[in-house]
């Protein structure tokens, strides 16, 4: 059984319905991601996954237990974080303060928040470095680290990472995928959703593309990447053939 598992969801905003009966899966230690393109509705879906958003149909299985519904604290209890677009941090607190309101759970256990901060220190030297600075400071690269080391000192079983790269250089793109990528290795399951594909299938086990709301390709990243149809549509053939097998189905 899968760690996660979205079943036949549907969701969207008042009357309107912006993700169609999506199904899909993740499994511990693996790296899974969403790609499309803008308003495809993989922001929408990390929404309806945190409970930011109620589903109006399906289930949202994480570990045995249906999500869909549920409110937002709720899901991180279970194991579930979402860090979503746009590097939010706590610009006018320090960086060791943001690592900790990160940890507010674990508000009555401190040594327990000391040594997960540790962890997040180990993970990215930088911010260890820099735990006095105040967040709005660091360079958009070393945010992004931040974003996720908030994410990570509750040790989520499934960490959700929306558009992690965005706006940073190549070589900060890199470290960050790395980082998701190793996180898997140790047992995470990371849900991914890039605009960089190309970086996002080299680390991905799985992927699913996402069309105006449905799931219209699957496969593993080493598929995908050696798929026409991504190559023409995503990574600089030009093609929109995807999106016209979206709109007939
Ligand atoms: N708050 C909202 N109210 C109404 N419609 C919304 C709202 N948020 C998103 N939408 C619509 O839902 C659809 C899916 O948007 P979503 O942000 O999930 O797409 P996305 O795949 O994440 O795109 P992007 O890559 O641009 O972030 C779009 O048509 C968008 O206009």
């Amino acid at each position: 059984m899968a760690l996660l598992s979205v079943e036949d969801v549907d969701l969207g905003y008042g009357e309107l319905t912006v993700v169609h009966g999506l199904t899909f899966e993740v499994n511990a230690g693996e790296v899974v991601a969403l790609l499309g393109p803008n308003g495809a509705g993989k922001t929408t879906t990390m929404n309806g996954i945190s409970g930011v958003l109620k589903p109006k149909r399906g289930r949202i299985v994480l570990d045995g237990k249906n999500l869909a519904g549920r409110a937002a604290h709720h899901v991180v209890a279970e194991g579930f974080r979402h860090v979503p677009e746009g590097r939010r941090v706590f610009g006018t607190l320090s960086v060791k303060e943001n690592l900790r309101l990160g940890a507010y759970s674990l508000r009555k256990k401190p040594s327990l928040i000391a040594e997960r901060v540790k962890e997040v220190y180990d993970l990215f030297p930088v911010l260890g470095e820099r735990r006095e600075q105040l967040a709005g400071t660091l360079s958009g690269g070393e945010q992004q680290m931040l974003a996720v080391g908030r994410a990570l000192v509750t040790r989520p079983r499934v960490l959700a990472l929306d558009e992690p790269s965005l706006g940073l250089s190549p070589r900060m793109q890199h470290e960050i995928l790395g980082v998701a990528s190793d996180l898997a290795s140790q047992g995470t399951a990371v849900l991914l959703v890039e605009q960089n594909v190309r970086e996002a299938l080299r680390i991905a086990d799985r992927a699913y593309v996402i069309e105006l709301g449905r799931v219209v390709l699957t496969g593993t990243g080493k598929e995908l990447a050696a798929d026409k149809r991504i190559e023409a549509t995503y990574l600089g053939g030009g093609s929109d053939e995807l999106e016209s097998e979206a709109a007939e189905a």
